[in-house]
C-alpha cells in the first residue's frame, strides 16, 4: 500500500479487492488451474501478485530493457536451488556471476558449438530411432522421448562421458534431477515453506538433501576423474588443445581452472548442473511445441520438408553446420512458434534500486517480471500478432524495430547462455524428425501448466507416419 500511494507508482493490475488483493482470483478446482494457454498466463501473473504484493509486470520492450540492464539479481525464490546449484550462472549472487559468466561465454560460441554438431546428429538420430516403435500407432505424447534427447545431446556435450558414466546419467540423474525441480516448485505453492526455519523442518527439506545428495554423489567423481586424467595429460604434453577440436564444457572449464586458477571443483559441479537444470526442460518443452505446430500445419510441414530434400545432396547425410545454416524456413517456423508459445513466459529479476521506468518508477527491494509471454504478442508485431505466421522472420521489414520483442532467451546480459546451442540442437533434431517421418497432431486445444517452464499437458498428442 506504501508503494503504492507514491505518485509514480506502477499502475494496479485490474481485479484486485482489498486485503485479499488478487488471491480471489487463483482460487479454483484442479480444472481451473488446467487453463487454456492465453488463460494460463493470467492465471500465473495473479499468482506472483497474490504471493508478492510488490511486484510489478512489466511489458512495455523498452522498459523491460531499462529494468534488466539496472538489475542483475534474482529474486529470492531462486535461493530455493541455492543448495544444490550455488554459483552456477542461475543463482549466482552478482558479483560472482559477472565474473563467471564473463569466463564461460567463450566456451559457448558459435566456433565452439560448431564442433557440438557431430554429437548432436548422433542423438538426432537416436531419436529418430526410439520413435520408430511410435510409427503407425495410436496418438502419443512426444515429451519423454525429447527429455531424452536434449539430456543426451546436453551431457554428452558438456560432459563428453563414457558409454558407462552416460547409462547413469540417462537413469539415475535424470529421475533426480527431474524429482528436485518438481520439489522446488512444490515448495513455491506452499507459502509457509517459504519460510527458512519452517522448511528446515519438513519432509520436503530431508527429500531436498536426499536429492541435493544423489546428484552431487553421481556429478563429482566424474569431474575429479577427468581432472586427473587432464593434469597426466598437460604434465606429460600429450594434451590436445587444437582450436576447432570437439572439447566437453567440463575439460574447457577444467583448462580454464588449470590455466588462470578461476573455478574450484565445486563451481565446475554447480555450472554443469546448471546447464543440465537450464535445459532440458526449456529445449524439450520448446521442442514439443514446434512439433505440434509442425503437426498442426500439412503445408509448413511440407515445405519444411522440400527445403531438407533441397539442401541435402545426399538424403541420408548428417547435417553439417553449412546445410543447418540453409534450413532458414525451418528457423522461422522455430521462432515463430518460440513468440507465440514461449517455454519461459515470464523472466524474474530482484530489483535493487529504484528504476525509473517511462510512465512510474519500480521501488528498491521489489521484484520485476518480465512479461515474455505479452512482449511476443504485442501490437508492435503488427495486426497480425496473434496469427502463426513464419514468413515474418524471412523478411526484416516485417519484424518490429525493436529487438527486445522477441524474448524467448530473456533479454540483456544475463539472458540465455545456451540460446546458440538451443537453437543448433533443436534445428538438428527437428530435420532428423521430419526428413523421416510425417507428424500429424493439432495444437489448437493444447493446455498448458506452469511449473519451472510452460509445458503442453494435455490434447498434446502426436501420431506419426513413416515417409516413404
Ligand atoms: C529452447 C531452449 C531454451 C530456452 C527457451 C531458454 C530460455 C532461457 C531463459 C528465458 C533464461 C533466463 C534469462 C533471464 O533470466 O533473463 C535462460 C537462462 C539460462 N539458460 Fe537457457 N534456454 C534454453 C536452452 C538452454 C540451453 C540448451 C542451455 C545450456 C546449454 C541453457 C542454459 C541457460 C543458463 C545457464 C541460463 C542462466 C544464464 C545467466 O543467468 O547468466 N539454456 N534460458
Amino acid at each position: 500500500t506504501w508503494f503504492r500511494q507514491k505518485p509514480d507508482a506502477p499502475p494496479l493490475m485490474p481485479g484486485s479487492l482489498p486485503i485479499i488483493g488478487h488471491s480471489h482470483l487463483i482460487i479454483g478446482d484442479r480444472k481451473r488451474n488446467h487453463f487454456k494457454y492465453t488463460a494460463n498466463i493470467r492465471n500465473i501473473f495473479f499468482c506472483y501478485i497474490y504471493l508478492y504484493c510488490t511486484i510489478s509486470v512489466i511489458t512495455d520492450p523498452e522498459d523491460c530493457l531499462t529494468l534488466v540492464n539496472a538489475c542483475y539479481s534474482k529474486p529470492y525464490i531462486y535461493g530455493f536451488a541455492k543448495e544444490f546449484l550455488n554459483n552456477g550462472l542461475i543463482t549466482a549472487d552478482v558479483s560472482v556471476w559477472k565474473n563467471h559468466r564473463k569466463l564461460l561465454n567463450p566456451a559457448f560460441n558459435q566456433q565452439v558449438l560448431n564442433t557440438f554438431i557431430d554429437e548432436m546428429n548422433v542423438q538426432s538420430r537416436n531419436l529418430v530411432a526410439n520413435l520408430k516403435s511410435e510409427v503407425g500407432q495410436e496418438p502419443f505424447d512426444v515429451r519423454h522421448y525429447l527429455i531424452t534427447f536434449t539430456l543426451s545431446t546436453i551431457s554428452r556435450t558438456s560432459l563428453g562421458l563414457t558409454a558407462q558414466e552416460q547409462t547413469q546419467i540417462d537413469r539415475d540423474y535424470a529421475v533426480a534431477i527431474e524429482n528436485l525441480l518438481a520439489l522446488y516448485c512444490d515448495r513455491f505453492q506452499k507459502v509457509w515453506l517459504h519460510i527458512g526455519c519452517i522448511f528446515d523442518w519438513s519432509a520436503l527439506k530431508r527429500k531436498q538433501d536426499k536429492l541435493t545428495t544423489t546428484l552431487k554423489n553421481i556429478m563429482n567423481p566424474i569431474i575429479l576423474k577427468r581432472k586427473s586424467e587432464m593434469k597426466t595429460k598437460i604434465e606429460t604434453t600429450h594434451y590436445d588443445d587444437t582450436p576447432g577440436k570437439f572439447k566437453p564444457v567440463l575439460d574447457q572449464m577444467l583448462q580454464m581452472s588449470h590455466e588462470q586458477d578461476v573455478f574450484t571443483v565445486d563451481d565446475i559441479r554447480e555450472h554443469l548442473d546448471t546447464l543440465v537444470a537450464a535445459s532440458y526442460d526449456t529445449t524439450s518443452s520448446a521442442l514439443s511445441f514446434i512439433l505440434l505446430v509442425i503437426a498442426t500445419y500439412p503445408e509448413v510441414q511440407n515445405r519444411i520438408y522440400n527445403e531438407i530434400q533441397e539442401v541435402l545432396q545426399n538424403k541420408d547425410d548428417d547435417f553439417s553446420k553449412h546445410d543447418l545454416q540453409k534450413l532458414v524456413y525451418l528457423e522461422a517456423v522455430m521462432k515463430e512458434t518460440m513468440r507465440l508459445y514461449p517455454a519461459v513466459p515470464i523472466v524474474a529479476r530482484q530489483i535493487d534500486v529504484d528504476v525509473k521506468l517511462k510512465n512510474c518508477t519500480v521501488r528498491a527491494n521489489t521484484t520485476g517480471i518480465i512479461g515474455v509471454h505479452s512482449l511476443h504478442r504485442h501490437p508492435l508485431w503488427g495486426p497480425d500478432a496473434n496469427e502463426f505466421k513464419p514468413e515474418r522472420w524471412l523478411d526484416p521489414s516485417r519484424l518490429p524495430d525493436n529487438p527486445v520483442l522477441f524474448a524467448a532467451f530473456g533479454i540483456g546480459k544475463r539472458n540465455c547462455i545456451g540460446k546458440l546451442f538451443g537453437m543448433l540442437m533443436m534445428k538438428t533434431a527437428l530435420a532428423h524428425i521430419v526428413r523421416q517421418y510425417h507428424i500429424s497432431g493439432s495444437i489448437h486445444n493444447v493446455e498448458c501448466e506452469f511449473d519451472v517452464v510452460l509445458k503442453p499437458v494435455t490434447n498434446q498428442h502426436i501420431q506419426l507416419k513413416l515417409r516413404s
